[in-house]
Formats: C-alpha cells, sequence, structure tokens
C-alpha cells in the first residue's frame, strides 16, 4: 500500500459544456512517484480533468492543489508539468535528438547530464536510430513516441499523458508500456495518464481511477477495483461474468476446463501468487494469500492423469482470462469441502 503523501489533489472539480455535465464534482488524490492510471470508455470526460489538471482547461467548480499550493493562480508554464497530448506539438524545425534534449538544455544541466537524459528517453522509446532524423521524416507513431521521449527527458513535476501509444501496433505498444513503466519508476516520477484501454491500464498502472460520464466511479490500487468493484457497472466494465457455483478445473497451464473436457497430461503443481497469475495473463485477488498453490486432485476424484485445484481458504472471485475469448471469466469459488 501506498503511503506516500499525495503529490497533487484534485478537489471536488467540476465542468459543463452547456446543459451536459462533462465532469461531476471529481476528487482524487495522485501519490508521489506513481503513475495513476485514469481508465474510462470515450467521452466519459477523461481528457477535460487532464487539461484542467494542465491549467487549460477552466474549473467550473472545485480546485486542484499542488503540494499544498491551490494552483488557480498558476499559468500552465509555470506549473511545472509536461504534457503530452494527441497532437504530439513537437519542434518540426528541430531534430528528434534535439526536440529531447530540449527540456534539459533549457534546465541548464551539465552537458553530461543532458546527454544522459536524452539518451536514456531516446532508448526506452526505442528511438535511438531516428535521433538525427527531422521530424517530418518520421510516421505518426515515431512522432508519438518522440513526444513521449521528449516529455520523459524533462523530468517534470508531472508527467500528463494522454493516449500516448494509440498510434502503435499492438507488440510495439506492449514493449513501450513495459520501458515506460520501468524508466519512470526509475526517475521516480509521478504521473496521470489517460487511456481507454484497458489491457495499457492493467500493464501500467500503479493506481487506477475509473470514470464514467462524468463521475469518478473508483480510484485505488487496480487489484482491488478488480476483486471489489464498488458499482455492477464497474464489474461489467472490468469484463467480470459470474458463472456461478462451479468447480474451477485447471490444467498445469491454467487454463479452465470446462465440465466434461478430458483431461490433458498434468505436471509439477504450480505455485500460485498473484504475479505469478498474472504473467499468465491471469488476475486473482482478495484474499487468495501469496503461499496458497494447486494440488493435485487425490486419484479417487477420477481416473486419469492429475488435474490441479486450487485451495482456497473461503470464498473468493478467480478471474481468469479465457484463452479462447481473450475475455476475462471471473469465477466464484466455494470453500474447499463443498462439493460443486
Ligand atoms: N469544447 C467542448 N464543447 C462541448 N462539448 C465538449 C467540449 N469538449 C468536450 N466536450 C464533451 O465533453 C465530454 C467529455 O469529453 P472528453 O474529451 O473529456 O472525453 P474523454 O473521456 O477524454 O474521451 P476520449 O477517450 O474519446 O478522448 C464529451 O461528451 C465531449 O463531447
Amino acid at each position: 500500500m501506498n503511503t506516500a503523501p499525495d503529490f497533487l489533489l484534485i478537489d471536488g472539480l467540476s465542468r459543463s459544456h452547456g446543459r451536459q455535465r462533462v465532469l461531476k464534482d471529481i476528487t482524487l488524490g495522485l501519490p508521489q512517484g506513481a503513475l495513476t492510471v485514469l481508465l474510462g470508455p470515450s467521452g466519459c470526460g477523461k481528457s477535460t480533468l487532464l487539461r484542467q489538471i494542465a491549467g487549460l482547461e477552466p474549473l467550473d467548480g472545485g480546485r486542484i492543489v499542488c503540494q499544498g499550493q491551490d494552483l488557480a493562480a498558476t499559468p500552465p508554464e509555470r506549473r511545472g508539468f509536461a504534457l503530452v497530448f494527441q497532437d504530439h506539438a513537437l519542434f518540426a524545425h528541430l531534430s528528434v535528438y534535439d526536440n529531447v534534449a530540449f527540456a534539459p538544455t533549457e534546465q541548464r544541466l551539465g552537458q553530461d547530464e543532458i546527454a544522459r537524459r536524452t539518451r536514456r528517453a531516446l532508448e526506452a522509446l526505442q528511438i535511438a536510430p531516428l535521433a538525427q532524423r527531422g521530424i517530418h521524416e518520421l510516421s505518426g507513431g515515431q512522432q508519438q513516441r518522440v513526444a513521449v521521449a521528449r516529455a520523459l527527458a524533462a523530468q517534470p513535476r508531472l508527467l500528463l499523458l494522454d493516449e500516448p501509444f494509440s498510434s502503435l501496433d499492438p507488440g510495439l505498444r506492449e514493449d513501450l508500456q513495459h520501458m515506460l513503466r520501468e524508466l519512470l519508476h526509475a526517475q521516480n516520477q509521478t504521473a496521470l495518464l489517460v487511456t481507454h484501454d484497458q489491457r495499457e491500464a492493467w500493464a501500467l498502472a500503479d493506481r487506477l481511477a475509473v470514470m464514467q460520464a462524468g463521475d469518478l466511479v473508483q480510484a485505488g490500487e487496480p487489484d482491488r477495483l478488480y476483486s471489489q468493484p464498488a458499482t455492477p457497472w464497474l464489474a461489467r466494465f472490468l469484463g467480470h461474468r459470474n458463472l456461478g457455483d462451479r468447480a474451477v478445473w485447471l490444467d498445469q497451464d491454467l487454463r479452465l476446463l470446462r465440465p466434461g473436457q478430458p483431461v490433458p497430461p498434468g505436471g509439477a503443481p504450480v505455485p500460485v501468487t498473484l504475479s505469478a497469475l498474472r504473467r499468465l495473463g491471469a488476475v486473482c485477488e482478495l484474499s487468495l494469500t501469496p503461499s496458497s498453490t494447486l494440488h493435485p486432485l487425490p486419484p479417487s476424484w477420477g481416473a486419469g492423469p492429475p488435474v490441479w485445484q486450487m485451495q482456497l481458504s473461503r470464498r473468493e472471485w478467480l478471474a481468469l482470462d479465457s484463452p479462447e475469448t481473450g475475455q476475462a471469466l471471473v469465477l466464484r469459488v466455494d470453500a474447499p469441502g463443498h462439493r460443486f
């Protein structure tokens, strides 16, 4: 659990366009050094909130407090925030390298530090080979990566990212998400990233905030939102589908077996930890302890090779990505001893 004090407090923000209430009394803290992901369907108000934090959109109510200081009178350029919006806004007359080196140079850092930060950001975004190119010689996706690298190299007080990887292919996007997360942590960078892509949110978020139609539905640790969604809408949005009281049968690759499906050959018992499940593309939470294991069923439970049954201490929610559909399946698992 993150106990660091909030770096930024969004306190009761609202915004309307005509009769449409785009933001309804949003309150959210951004912890120092953490990446908070703001997730929600298209049009729910994410970008509006980001723009308000940046100082580019008026507030109809509420306040934004950064390290104890109300930002109402602080113009965007004095906030010390870096923004990556969907239009990139790169310096067209500068090379890729000079775009990324721009902020460290303005900050009058030493030559070595400028070069180090610039190189690190270029490498993280996998654009070092493009360093000497002009901006007009880049694809849209490459420009997007330059924009992210430029913002990272600035090491701002707060990094604001609006759908920063939207133009990229899925494979590259996943690589860059991984690199971004590593670099943000290495820099202890406080950041807020907006996306409507759930995979991106799960890959990146230290904290997750989900919006729906101008409301902040829930914010907190991603696993907590997943296992204890605050509203039925959020449960559905996150992919929960209750399959009822059924036994959970898993093969050694943690694939779900349907009733009656032939049991594949088993392997060694698989220790189940949250991180092991996540590596396998699954999410499991609530009170599954790190020491929980999958045990082979005793032979009396059926002929044939062993399968694994998850031993759980009490009623749990178990969510696994279905390899067939790519959708998350959530199963309610009853206590051991209960025969399904
Ligand atoms: N200048 C404006 N005038 C009128 N309505 C606006 C204006 N800007 C935004 N809106 C409306 O406010 C709502 C929220 O827009 P916003 O861009 O914040 O959503 P979003 O969650 O970021 O969406 P997306 O993921 O599609 O970018 C939308 O219904 C949008 O049409």
